[in-house]
Parts: structure tokens; C-alpha cells; sequence
């Protein structure tokens, strides 16, 4: 069981602040690094395996510092977002390579047994250069399972899979999780991490924005302010009528076409109040399209809150 634990870790390139004086701990079970591209997540893996260095601050597993402690490396895992491969190698001789390069006690029985674990057998002996997307993501996770590290980190672990390649990808992180593992992911796809993460850690513009179980990021997102577009049979009217609603911050018509843009405080409430107004007004609605579903907004908003 191990504590991987951030202490105002801080990491620029350059003038680049690429990672700001963040703070986390992350406990056994799976994490997911949520947060849009360019928002800091590879620096962060790269600094959890302690290949990077941080700038200020500490990164720990269990009290240890991991950068620059070789017996630390041992327990870490890094499975990097770089697609390119030793292509000419096949995945048997990677993985094997990797064991090598770990020093394990037996590594043609750990070579074997991480590619079992993956699912990769009957295609151990093939050169990766051959393999799809999916496959060189599991082969690339094996190469790391080999020396069986307490902690395992994954950039962008489902990145071009297959529905069925990802579904195997999750049982995958499970089975580790329910050994006890600590697992951290980074995504961009917030439904990706909702379905695996036991906890995820929001990351925008190098700055933790949000942490918790999914349900409560899902509650910072809904009790955001939200963006709708509405046409109806009777768009000015119900402008109108929107704006005596405590619920809606504010309701306009767009010049181009005549829909209304509306802002409403609480989802939940606002999900209510359309229904109910169209039927005591005998209004029918056509279209209600939110405007600010996209992921950029919804980090946006947590970073400005
Ligand atoms: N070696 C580097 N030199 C200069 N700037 C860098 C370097 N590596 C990363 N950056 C910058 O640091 C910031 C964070 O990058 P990082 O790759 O950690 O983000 P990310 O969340 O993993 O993004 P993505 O999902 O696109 O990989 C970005 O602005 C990036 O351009």
C-alpha cells in the first residue's frame, strides 16, 4: 500500500509554468488526472515517476522522496503517452528488455507472466512495429508490470482504443486496484474517468482546479451557471417569461435568429421551469441546445470559482 503525496510542486520550463504549486495525496485505488491538453498532466506523471524534477516542492511515496532514490524506482511504473516503440523488437523481446533493465530475480517467468496479464500472448512474438494502437499500449503496460511496482502510472492509457480494447484496459486497472496498487491515470475524456476513477484530481493551466469522488466534480459542473439555446413557437414570450424565473440570470434573443440565450444558476431547478412554462403557456418548445457542455468550460469555470 502506498501514499504518492505532491507537496507545492511547482515545474517551469522557461519562461513555461508548466506545473503550479500543487498539493495532493493519492491514496491506493484509482486516480484519474483529469484536465484538458497542455494543462500540465504528463509534467506531473513524469515528476510522480521522478524523472522530472520538480522546480520547488516534493514528490514522496510513502515519506520518500522518489527523485534520485533508486530503491523508489522500483516501486514506480510509468507507462509514457510516446506511441513510438522499439518497433523492430518484438513485444516478448521489449518486455523482456524491460525486466533486464529492472534487475528481477527471474525475468523470462516475469516477462511471461506480464504479457499473460495483458492478454498478449499470442501475439508476444511478433515485432511491435505490426501491432495496432491498442496492442503497443498493452504491450507498453507490460513492460512495465514486470517488476511489479506498488504504484503505476498511465498518460493517457485509452488513447485510440477500441471500445472492447478499452473495456479490457479497465479490467485491467481494477485488478491491480484491488491488489492494493495506487493507479493514476491522466485524461482528457471526462466520461472515461468516470467510469474507472475512484478519484479524480482536476488539472487546468498547471493548477489543481478540483479533487473528489466523480460525483462531487459532477456537482461543481451542474451547479455552475449553465448556457442554453431555446427555439420555441413563441421565442419573445418566453424570453419574457424566463426572466421573472429566480432560477434564469439572464435571457436574450439573438439577433441573427431570434433564439433565446439563457444563463441558469441551477440546472436542476432550470430543468424543471422550461416544462412547466411551456405547458401553463400553451408554448411548444423546438430545440434546447446547452451551449457550455464542452470540457473547456466546464474547467474553466472550476479554475475561475
Ligand atoms: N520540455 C518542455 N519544454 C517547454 N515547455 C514544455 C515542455 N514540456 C511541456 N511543456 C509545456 O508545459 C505545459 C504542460 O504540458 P504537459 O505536456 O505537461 O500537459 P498535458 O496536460 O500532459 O497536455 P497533453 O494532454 O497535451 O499532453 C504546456 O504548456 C507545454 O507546452
Amino acid at each position: 500500500m502506498s501514499d504518492l503525496v505532491l507537496a507545492e510542486v511547482s515545474r517551469w520550463y522557461g519562461n513555461v509554468v508548466a506545473v503550479n504549486d500543487i498539493n495532493m495525496h493519492i491514496r491506493p485505488g484509482i486516480t484519474g488526472l483529469l484536465g484538458p491538453n497542455g494543462a500540465g498532466k504528463s509534467t506531473l506523471l513524469s515528476m510522480m515517476a521522478g524523472l522530472l524534477p520538480p522546480s520547488t516542492g516534493t514528490v514522496t511515496i510513502d515519506g520518500t522522496p522518489v527523485r534520485g532514490h533508486v530503491r523508489m524506482y522500483r516501486q514506480i511504473g510509468l507507462v509514457p503517452v510516446q506511441e513510438s516503440l522499439y518497433d523492430f523488437l518484438t513485444g516478448e523481446q521489449f518486455v523482456r528488455l524491460n525486466a533486464d533493465l529492472q534487475g528481477v530475480p527471474d525475468p523470462a517467468t516475469a516477462t511471461a507472466h506480464a504479457i499473460a496479464q495483458v492478454e498478449m500472448a499470442p501475439a508476444a512474438n511478433r515485432r511491435i512495429g505490426t501491432y495496432s494502437k491498442g496492442m503497443k499500449q498493452r504491450i507498453k503496460v507490460a513492460s512495465v508490470l514486470v517488476h511489479d511496482p506498488a504504484v503505476l502510472l498511465l498518460d493517457e492509457p485509452f488513447n485510440g482504443m477500441d471500445p472492447i480494447q478499452r473495456r479490457h484496459m479497465m479490467g485491467l486497472l481494477h485488478g491491480f486496484a484491488q491488489r492494493g496498487r495506487t493507479i493514476v491515470f491522466s485524461s482528457h475524456i471526462l466520461e472515461e474517468v468516470e467510469q474507472i476513477a475512484r478519484q479524480v484530481e482536476v488539472v487546468v493551466a498547471g493548477r489543481h482546479a478540483a479533487s473528489g469522488d466523480f460525483a462531487q466534480i459532477r456537482r461543481m459542473m451542474t451547479d455552475r451557471p449553465n448556457q442554453y439555446l431555446i427555439r420555441c413557437s413563441d421565442n419573445r414570450r418566453l424570453a419574457a417569461l424566463l426572466l421573472t424565473e429566480p432560477s434564469v440570470r439572464g435571457a436574450r434573443l439573438r439577433s441573427a435568429d431570434q433564439a433565446i440565450e439563457v444563463e441558469a444558476d441551477d440546472f436542476g431547478r432550470f430543468a424543471h421551469v422550461i416544462p412547466n412554462l411551456a405547458r401553463q403557456h400553451g408554448l411548444r418548445i423546438l430545440e434546447l441546445t446547452p451551449t457550455d457542455e464542452s470540457l473547456e468550460s466546464v474547467f474553466s469555470y472550476l479554475v475561475n470559482s
